[in-house]
């Protein structure tokens, strides 16, 4: 993988709806496979997209058991996705096996996916994570934290919002990923997500990628916006 162009979350039902979407643009994307796209339409969905020229961060957020994790990661790295990812709170341990299953299953010859762990979701606020995850720190700690860790586990980087990501350079390196979701162009426009910023924002911040669904997908003009995302993102 070497596109840093914003990535475009399908955040789609069906195949059909994807196409739809992925029809009016004459490029090369970066676009993001989750759960509600990947529950539905199975594996084909992300070597369809591989085919077609695209590259694919597949976000499922793993969350269990070392072998659990281990044996999960090891199918999915058949699939030829460019970046996976797991929830950090599943611990070190948890980590350092997904990393062993993506190696163990990566036909030979390509190189593995690039494995980021979730520190806490941009839909997450502080007062939440403190009451409800009973995380008596902050939040921008508890993200440095899961940082730390997923790093020391070996990961490539870490999912985390803008607010946080100049830390994580800091303290991590500037090679170990910062990839930003809960971006928006109107910062009113927030939906679910608490912690947003801007493409701008991002790149000054020092995001390494940045993810961008609704402000996309549900654009009535999304290969332009799409471009003015990108625009901001890289800063011309
Ligand atoms: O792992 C992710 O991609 C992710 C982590 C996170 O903390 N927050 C977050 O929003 N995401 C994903 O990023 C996308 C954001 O979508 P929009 O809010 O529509 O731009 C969704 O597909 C989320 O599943």
């Amino acid at each position: 993988m070497n596109n840093h162009n914003p990535i475009i979350a399908l955040d789609f039902a069906t195949k059909a709806e994807v196409l739809h979407f992925l029809e009016p643009f004459n490029e090369k994307l970066f676009v993001k496979v989750g759960m509600e796209l990947y529950f539905q339409e199975g594996p084909s969905i992300v070597t369809d997209l591989k085919e077609r020229g695209h590259d694919v961060f597949l976000d499922l957020k793993l969350h269990d058991i070392p072998n659990t994790v281990k044996s999960a990661m090891k199918g999915l790295a058949s699939l030829g996705a460019d970046v996976v990812n797991v929830h950090a709170a599943g611990g070190l341990r948890m980590m350092e096996s997904a990393i062993e299953g993506l190696e163990a299953g990566t036909p030979a010859g390509r190189t593995r996916p690039l494995i980021i762990g979730v520190t806490q979701l941009t839909s997450t606020s502080e007062q939440q994570m403190q009451e409800e995850q009973n995380i008596q720190t902050s939040l921008h700690d508890s993200v440095l934290h899961y940082a730390a860790i997923s790093k020391q586990a070996g990961l490539d980087g870490v999912v985390c919002s803008v607010l946080e990501a100049a830390s994580i350079k800091n303290e991590c390196g500037h090679e170990f990923l910062r990839v930003t979701p809960g971006i928006r162009l109107n910062e009113g426009q927030g939906h679910d997500q608490i912690r947003i910023a801007t493409p701008e924002v991002a790149r000054l911040e020092g995001s390494s990628l940045i993810v961008v669904g609704r402000a996309i997908t549900q654009s009535n003009h999304a290969v332009e916006t799409y471009h003015l995302v990108k625009q901001q993102w890289e800063g011309y």
